[in-house]
């Protein structure tokens, strides 16, 4: 079947990614953590991730031409200090790869660790294939020990064609509006989708998938709402509003990355909210595995104007102000409440 080896591929590549953030953020330490020229976080396991994903892809997909289009470079690694920052990182690799077993090579070099940390630079586009990376998708999350994931995607002729999310704290039972009934100790989640063949979940640990839906509700009072954590990547005052629309009830779910992607996928909430402030300009990265997760469990993503996503266009998503998730039947009614919220601050301005 089409995409079979290269779904297998991803799901081993970011199962492994999994394994090496799970155990950095176990205990991590002071100096993990770095910050990078746009001010954001950056830690030991963004790179240590994208550089086992970039190994894992290559080796298991090596007779194909690869192109990777993935958050973070080398640069800082190779300024001076940056010494044994880089050692951190290629030990992880080299223990990770290690407890995999199915890698006979010799220890990675820290060369080798920043060349696939580099395979990464690739700009994506409509002709090709092109995988799509973030190695840590809500690096805030994971430096707080909250939600994280680790997304990738394969794009063929601009098309999202497959995705993988690993979610290493995301609860195995419901969490939202059910969240009383989850149980703590069984968390880890691995989502993928494929198109036309919909979205499987299985446990990190290697549970049997199962297939997953999005929510059925018609009705915006049952649905509970995903938005980020972190005030300053969504507008929560305007999700609010929007949701008072809406008349929904229950109060906003507010977990970091893509991991709002896999929980609307099986039906936890019914609507994802990302509104971003002014001038912020989306990367494929945050989306694209996420998009196909959703969009083959049944559900609709869109921009705030109701455009479908486009990811042929480069690193960027050209996009109309927002990101809007929800299923088929609520996706009219949500636009609506989006577009008049929007219209009110902005002639409130
Ligand atoms: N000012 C901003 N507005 C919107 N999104 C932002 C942002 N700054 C960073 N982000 C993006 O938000 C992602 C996290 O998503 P979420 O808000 O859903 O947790 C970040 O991913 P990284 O953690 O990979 O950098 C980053 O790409
Ligand atoms: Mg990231």
């Amino acid at each position: 079947m089409a995409y079979d080896k290269e779904l297998a591929a991803a799901k081993k590549a970011a199962s492994l990614a999994a394994r090496l953030c799970q155990k950095v953020q176990k205990a991590l330490l002071e100096s993990d953590v770095q910050s990078k020229s746009d001010k954001t976080p950056v830690t030991v396991a963004d790179y240590g991730s994208q550089a086992i994903v970039s190994f894992v892809l290559e080796r298991e997909l090596s007779s194909e031409t690869f192109s990777l289009v993935a958050e973070e470079d080398s640069g800082d690694l190779r300024k001076e200090g940056a010494q044994e920052t880089l050692e951190r990182i290629t030990k992880l690799v080299n223990d990770t790869l290690a407890s995999d077993g199915t890698y006979n090579v010799s220890p990675l070099s820290s060369e080798d660790v920043l060349v696939a940390i580099d395979s990464g630079k690739s700009e994506g586009g409509s002709r090709g294939r092109h995988w799509v990376l973030d190695p840590i998708d809500g690096t805030k999350g994971f430096v707080r020990g909250d939600q994280y994931a680790i997304a990738l995607a394969l794009l063929d002729e601009g098309k999202v064609a497959l995705g993988v999310l690993a979610c290493p704290n995301l609860p195995l039972s419901s969490i939202g509006s059910n969240s009383q009934h989850s149980s703590p100790d069984k968390v880890g989640c691995l989502f993928s989708a494929k198109v036309g063949a919909g979205t499987d979940m299985q446990s990190l640990g290697g549970s049997p998938p199962i297939k997953v839906h999005v929510s059925a509700t018609e009705n915006p009072e049952e649905a509970s709402f995903f938005e980020s954590f972190e005030a300053a990547h969504s507008m929560h005052d305007l999700s609010s509003s929007i949701a008072k629309k809406l008349g929904v009830k229950a109060p906003p779910v507010r977990i970091d990355s893509q991991a709002k992607y896999g929980a609307l996928s099986r039906g936890d909430g019914a609507i994802y909210l990302r509104l971003p402030h002014e001038g912020y300009r989306e990367k494929i990265w945050d989306h694209a595995a996420g998009y196909i997760v959703v969009t083959e469990a049944g559900g609709v993503v869109t921009d705030a104007a109701g455009n479908p996503l486009d990811f042929s266009q480069g690193k960027y998503l050209d996009l109309d102000t927002g990101i809007i998730v929800t299923n088929q039947k609520l996706m009219p009614s949500v636009l609506k409440a989006v577009r008049e919220s929007l219209d009110e601050k902005a002639s409130a301005l």
